[in-house]
């Protein structure tokens, strides 16, 4: 079959391109239904993701967040017309050691890879995982997001040591956001505190037992472990308060992606016996964890749906161009595309 895709060629630049697929090897057909943007995403579509990753990676079609329904099955794990998280991770290697999103042999889609954007997705069937049928479609859109952060606490949970009074969490947009959440519903007797930059998004934060602001936090204020989520230049600012304000032999889990190196107060970081812990995306089995959690706490869809920013209907290059240049001038939630190309 011709199978359309939509892919980055330039930035701010889609193409279709009509690439010929088979059926019969074994792949899953998933038709994405809904797709969201992520600041991954946006580094590639404005161009600021470097010119040699640029080079290197372009033509592709973008979005790795996204849930869809089954179309062909040919391994029988799903009914036709099942609603699926698709998982953008594709290892082609196992090692008993280090987890898929590790292995620098896997392929991350729309990462060197074709993502989501595209008629169909045709993936190796163990990379989807059956959603409940009734679920909120536009907000389990970026449950890959939210497996960021599962994943990361579960290596969290792996390294660092168990008191866990009070978590601080650097970062008020969408990964602060879903961290707290997942946080008050993993560790219900911790203390956590959101540290942010701007009240109207704090605001949001309702769930949590304290927002700061990263100006007017008190001096002997002090964390057990923090996580960072913001992102960019913000990591240095943020990675610096955090060694301030941590308990001795504190875990820091590092998320936020920065494009340029950034300065890190190592000789505190050894006074502290500090742990710098470092995550990257995720694989099938934190989407399984995820989806689980849905179902443990049937509330976290609720307050996930606030962290929904827009929602646009995708029918043609047009309108998705639309939705990309809306998200990068919306400053609060996730932009969700629903996929009708
Ligand atoms: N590790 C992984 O696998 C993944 C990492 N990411 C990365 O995580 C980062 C966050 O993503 P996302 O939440 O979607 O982005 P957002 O832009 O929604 O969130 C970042 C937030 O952090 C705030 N901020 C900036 N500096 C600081 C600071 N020093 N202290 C506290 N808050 C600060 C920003 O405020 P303002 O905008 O006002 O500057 C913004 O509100 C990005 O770098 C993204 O690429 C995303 C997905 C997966
Ligand atoms: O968003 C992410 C996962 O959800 C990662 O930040 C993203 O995969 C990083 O990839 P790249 O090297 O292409 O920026
Ligand atoms: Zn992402």
């Amino acid at each position: 079959m011709i199978n359309q895709v939509y892919r980055l060629v330039s930035p701010r630049q889609f193409e279709v391109t009509y690439k010929d697929e088979s059926i019969v090897d074994n792949y899953l057909i998933v038709r994405p239904t809904h797709l969201s943007i992520c600041a991954a995403d946006q580094r590639y579509y404005t161009g600021t993701r470097g010119k040699e990753a640029m080079r290197k990676k372009l033509p592709m079609a973008l979005t790795h967040e996204g849930v869809g329904e089954v179309v062909f099955d040919p391994s029988n794990r799903f009914k036709i017309g099942s609603k699926v998280v698709m998982v953008p991770n594709t290892p082609v290697e196992n090692d008993p050691y280090i987890s898929e999103n590790y292995l620098r042999s896997s392929k991350f889609r729309s990462s060197g890879y074709d993502g989501f954007m595209q008629d169909y997705v045709f993936l190796n069937p163990d990379r989807a995982v059956q959603l409940p049928d009734d679920i909120n479609m536009d907000v389990v859109a970026f449950t890959e997001l939210m497996t960021i952060t599962v994943h990361a606490l579960r290596r969290f949970k792996q390294k660092a040591h168990p008191r866990v009074d009070i978590f601080g969490v650097w970062g008020d947009g969408n990964l602060g956001f879903i961290t707290c959440l997942f946080l008050k519903k993993l560790y219900p007797n911790s203390k956590v505190i959101i540290f942010g930059k701007t009240d109207y998004k704090l605001n949001h934060f309702s769930f949590v037992d304290e927002t700061l602001k990263i100006d007017d936090i008190p001096h002997d204020l002090t964390v057990d472990h923090a996580i960072e989520c913001a992102g960019g230049k913000g990591s240095q600012y943020a990675v610096e308060q955090i060694i301030d304000h941590i308990n001795p032999e504190g875990t820091i889990s590092l998320l936020g992606v920065s494009e340029y190196p950034i300065e890190v107060n190592t000789r505190m970081v050894l006074e502290k016996g500090l742990t710098l812990l470092g995550s990257s995306r995720s694989g099938v089995v934190d989407f399984e964890r995820t989806v689980e959690i849905f179902k443990e706490h049937q509330d976290i869809i609720d307050y996930l749906s606030t962290l929904i920013g827009e929602v646009f209907e995708v029918r043609k290059i047009k309108d998705a161009i639309n939705a990309f240049e809306n998200d990068l001038s919306n400053s609060w939630g996730k932009t969700v595309m629903r996929w009708k190309i």
